[in-house]
Formats: C-alpha cells, structure tokens, sequence
C-alpha cells in the first residue's frame, strides 16, 4: 500500500493539487453524511413526543435533511469527476514511464523476458494504478465510516461504542485472513495469465507458420493447457470468496443486532426515560452504516488486494537495469579505430559470444563479416552498437583509449536482419512520425531500392501497412525496413549491416550494397555477409570462426590461406578469378 502511494503521488505529478482538493471535499461530503441519521431522529423523536404539534418542527428536520443531502452531492459529485481526472493523468504517466523503462533495457534483458509477459505487466500495472487513484474516495469514505458511527455510539452509551469497536476489529481481522489467502491465489493466477498471454502472442503472431504447417490443433491444445493453469487459483479464489462473504455478512449481522440490543438493555438500566423509536432507529442506522462499511471495506480490500498483486507484477520492468550512461561522444571526425581482445559471453549461456576479438577499422573503408552460422558475426556487431554490454577488451579511437569503453554507440548504426513493419503507413514506418529533410528520406528510399518498390504502388509513401507488413513481400518488407536503418543511419560514420538485405534477390541486393556505399562514402561499413557474390563490394574480410576473428585480408588472401573460407566460396559457387578482383 504505501508503495502504490508513493507511486500514486509520483505520478499524480502536475495535478496533485486536484487531488487534494477532491479529497477534501470527500472528506466534506462523508462527514456530512454522517449527520443524515442523527437528522432523521431528531424528526421521528418530535413526532413520537410531540405528535401532529410537532410536525412543523419535524418538517423542519426533514428540510435539513434534503438540504444535507444537496450539500452531500455538490461537494461528491465534482470531487469524484476531479478524482477521476487526476486518475487519468496517472494512468498515462504510468504506461509512459513503463515504456520508456521497457525500451531503454539492456536488450540482454529483453532476450531473457517474453514480450507477450512485458506487455501483459504494462497492460496491468496502468489499470492498478489508475484504478487505485480512483478509488480513493472510497477508502476515505470506509475509514469515515467506521471511525463517524463509532464515535456517535460512544457518545450514545458507552457499553454499545465498547462493542461496535470491538465488532470492528473481529470482523476486520477475518477480512485480513481471508484475504491475504486470496492475494497469494491472485498472484499465481496472474503468473499463470501471464504464461497465456504469451503463448497467445507466440501463436498468433506467428499465424503463418502455425497455418502452413497445420499446427491449429497442437497450438490449441498447447494454450488450452496453460488456460486451464489460470483457472486452477482462480477455482480455488472463488471458493474461498464465498466463505469470506458469508462471514462477513453474519458477522455483520450479529453486530448490527447486538449493537441496537446493547443500547436498548443500557437505555432500560439506565436512568430511565421512555426508548424513543427515532433514538433505537438511529442505533441502528448506525450500525447498518457500520455493518455496511465493513462489508465494503471486504469488497474493497479484496479489490486493493489485487491491485497490488498487479501493480506487482510491474516490478519486473521497473526494476529493469537502467540505461547505460553514455560517455562523451567521440569525434565523429575519427580515422581510425581498434578492437583489442573484445569478451562477450551471454548471461547464463555456456557456449556463444566473443572470445578475444582484435580489428582495426579505417574511415571510409567497407568491411565484410564472414563466417559459419554461430561463428559470432551478429553478437560482434551487437557489441560496436552498444546492445550487448562486452565484459572485457577495450577500444582506441585514432589511437586514444578511453577507459572503460566497450562499444561505438554514439558513432554508429545497427540496420538488423529482422524487417520489423509497424501498422502504419510506409512513410510513418520510415520517419515514425519525426520530420526528416526530403533529400535525406528519398536518398534513404533510394539507398534501400524501395524506391523500386514504390513505383508499383498507386499511394507511394501513403500506402498503409497492416500488422507485420504482411501485404508486402518478404523481400520488400526488408527494403522498407532497410530505408529505415538508412534513414535513423545518416549522421553515423559506423554503419553496422546485419544482413538487411538477405530477403533480396542476388541483382537486387547488389545494387543496394552499391547504393549504401555510396550513400555513406565518408563512413565505415560492416557487414554480415552471407552470399559470397557480394564480397566484390567489400575493401577486406574479417573470417570469424567460433567468437572470434581468424584472419583479416582481401579474397583472395583469405581463400590461400583459410581452408574453411575457400570451402564456403567454393560452396556458394564463386568464381576464384573474380574474388581475386575484389
Ligand atoms: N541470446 C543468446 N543467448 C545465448 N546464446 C546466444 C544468444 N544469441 C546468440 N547466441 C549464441 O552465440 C553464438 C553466435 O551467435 P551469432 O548470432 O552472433 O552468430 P552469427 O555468426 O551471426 O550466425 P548467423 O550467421 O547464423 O546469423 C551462437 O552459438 C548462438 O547460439
């Protein structure tokens, strides 16, 4: 609780005066209502004793009590409306931070974290906290609601405040009990709706694989199983909820009751004096109110029970490691730069990584990545774009090492193999909303030969792309995803190509490595290659085997002198003659 109100006031920032005001005038509103049976009383005790005299001051009574009630609801209703207001603000500022948080983790983090989860305890975390922040009235209207009739049956008769007190916290702890029981059924139900939620994404995300194969049945089966998972804590909640509001009615019951018996039996013993109706009507519109309010504050409790429960499970993304703080940017005027014994190695893995790489890169110069699958090719170019934190080696920029760096973010930019297509239309997909110059976005559309693509599409830029760009091509998925990395790429002298273009066909993708050499002519490119036709475009081969750089050179030096690397030419049919040109 305390955490959710630290939360709560954190986020409420900017409007935490209107939240003060709305308490305020709840509190206003609930003390007000706390006068509504001490009026009613008053109106039936003049008529009892009084009889047809007593029914102008009786109408009176009556008069304060509607006009209590307008009172009530002027001070409730804008408070409410102030309250809900503050509850939206939260709730975006919230999912706002979450996502910030989200997108600034490490993405070794991300690997070990199923998105579908992520999404799932961002999805939970903003509903909680907003709906915490709008139920504050209600809270402060259950604690009202004790402490008002409490204080007004003490002034009754002592013996009746004795016993409503002492109701209270019978009734009080057996909400407790019961529901600290549910808030563990509710965070293994949550954990389990997670693993659904996950698996649910998994599947229809990946709907063509899962039709092609005709895997409909083995992936229904398989979430019907992590289904039936959420409902085994959900059963046993339902159960055990049952059994709390049976006892909090009866035992509801049985204060109310004893309450108005008490005050009779001491009214009886007492002094003396007729029982006046309006008085035992008031005992018991007291203790209703208070028998009420604990059933309220059951319903309520258990509600803030699984608030918290899923605040909770926000934990994970708010405790997620923070964004690395970035060093001072390196001239970007560089020459040249040296990898010395670069160490990654991926938490928990025992196999993968880097073992020691060693490279010298040169401004201007393109290099290509060679090596078998597995041989480290993508993680090294994860580690110069600052992705994955490297645990050892260093790197000297025109000689200058500065200690402690590991990585070239600042100066470059990874264009990955994945063609990520947002729904959105494909100049939104390019930009993502943020204005580019028209020569740097058609040099991009160029570069990526998406310009190729356009031609064939009667809206151009405007044509709008459904989830994961499925109505493009695979191969021209990658081109729109391809402009992009051009795009975001522009101002960096390091660009780091993880295989952008693989979904292209071997003219196509020819000509986009011409285009980005020459849309980059004063930076380095390094790329991940795989077709080996291409290497003609490449100044030198870095040949990678097993997490690290076996030999550097031209073609044909690394053909004489790495067996494995003439092989893989000679498997992709490349001709010795003409790698030799290159
Ligand atoms: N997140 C990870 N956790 C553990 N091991 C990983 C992870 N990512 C990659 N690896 C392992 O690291 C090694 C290098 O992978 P990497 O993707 O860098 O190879 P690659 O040369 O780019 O391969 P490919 O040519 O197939 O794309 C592989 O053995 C791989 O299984």
């Amino acid at each position: 609780m305390p955490q959710m109100y630290r939360h709560l006031w954190r986020h409420a920032q900017g409007v935490r005066a209107r939240l003060g005001a709305a308490l305020a005038m709840q509190t206003g509103a609930q003390l007000l209502k706390l006068a509504l049976p001490w009026l009613a009383a008053k109106a039936i005790d003049t008529l009892q004793t009084r009889g047809a005299a007593g029914l102008a001051d009786a109408g009176l009574w009556i008069l304060a009590i509607v006009a209590t009630s307008l009172a009530l609801w002027a001070l409730h209703g804008p408070a409410r409306v102030l309250e809900r207001s503050v509850a939206v603000r939260v709730r975006a500022s919230v999912a706002d931070g979450m996502y910030t948080q989200l997108v600034h983790a490490p993405l070794a983090w991300h690997e070990r974290h199923h998105s579908g989860d992520l999404q799932h305890r961002v999805a939970m975390t903003g509903t909680a906290l907003y709906d915490f922040t709008q139920s504050q009235f209600i809270y402060l209207q259950n604690v009202i609601n004790v402490a008002g009739p409490l204080v007004a049956l003490a002034l009754l008769s002592r013996q009746t405040g004795a016993l409503a007190l002492a109701g209270f916290v019978a009734i009080g702890t057996v909400i407790l009990r019961f529901d600290r029981a549910l808030m563990r059924l509710a965070a293994d139900e949550n954990l389990a709706e997670r693993r659904y939620v996950a698996r649910l994404l998994d599947f229809v995300g990946n709907i063509s694989a899962v039709a092609s194969l005709r895997l409909q049945e083995a992936t229904r089966t398989m979430l019907a199983s992590r289904l039936a998972a959420v409902f085994v804590p959900l059963r046993r909640s339902i159960v055990l909820t049952e059994w709390k509001w049976c006892a909090v009615d009866l035992l509801g019951l049985g204060l109310s009751w004893g309450l108005v018996v008490a005050y009779a039996l001491s009214t009886a013993s007492g002094a003396g004096g007729p029982l006046l109706i309006g008085s035992l009507f008031m005992v018991y519109q007291y203790a209703q109110q208070a028998s009420g309010v604990m059933g309220s504050i059951a319903a309520n409790y258990q509600n803030l029970a699984r608030m918290r429960t899923h605040f909770a499970s926000g934990e994970l993304i708010r405790e997620a490691p923070p964004p690395r703080a970035e060093g001072a940017a390196p001239d970007a005027r560089w020459q040249a730069i040296e990898l010395h014994g670069l160490v990654f190695r991926h938490a928990g893995a025992s196999r993968g990584g880097l073992h020691g790489v060693s490279l010298a890169l040169r401004r201007g110069e393109r290099v290509a990545l060679v090596g078998p699958s597995g041989s480290g090719k993508s993680t090294l170019l994860r580690v110069l774009a600052g992705l994955y934190d490297a645990q050892g080696g260093r790197i000297s920029i025109d000689g200058v090492v500065e200690p402690g760096r590991r990585h070239l973010a600042e100066l470059s930019t990874l264009i990955p193999q994945e063609a990520e297509i947002f729904e959105a239309t494909m100049l939104e997909n390019i930009t993502l909303e943020r204005a580019a110059p028209d020569t740097a976005l058609a040099q991009a559309v160029h570069a990526s030969a998406l310009d190729e693509v356009l031609q064939t599409l009667p809206l151009g830029l405007a044509t709008p792309m459904s989830e994961r760009g499925f109505n493009l091509s695979g191969g021209q998925r990658q081109r729109l995803a391809l402009a992009r990395g051009v795009l975001a790429a522009r101002d960096s002298s390091l660009l780091l190509l993880d295989e952008p273009t693989s979904a292209l066909d071997a003219l196509t993708e020819q000509r986009v490595h011409q285009r980005l050499a020459a849309a980059f002519p004063g930076a380095c490119i390094v790329s991940a290659v795989h077709r080996m036709s291409l290497l003609a475009h490449f100044d030198r081969v870095v040949f990678m085997v097993g997490g690290g750089v076996v030999d550097v050179g031209r073609v044909d030096e690394l053909q004489a002198r790495q067996p494995l690397f003439a092989a893989m030419l000679l498997g992709s049919g490349h001709e010795p003659a003409a790698t030799a040109a290159a």
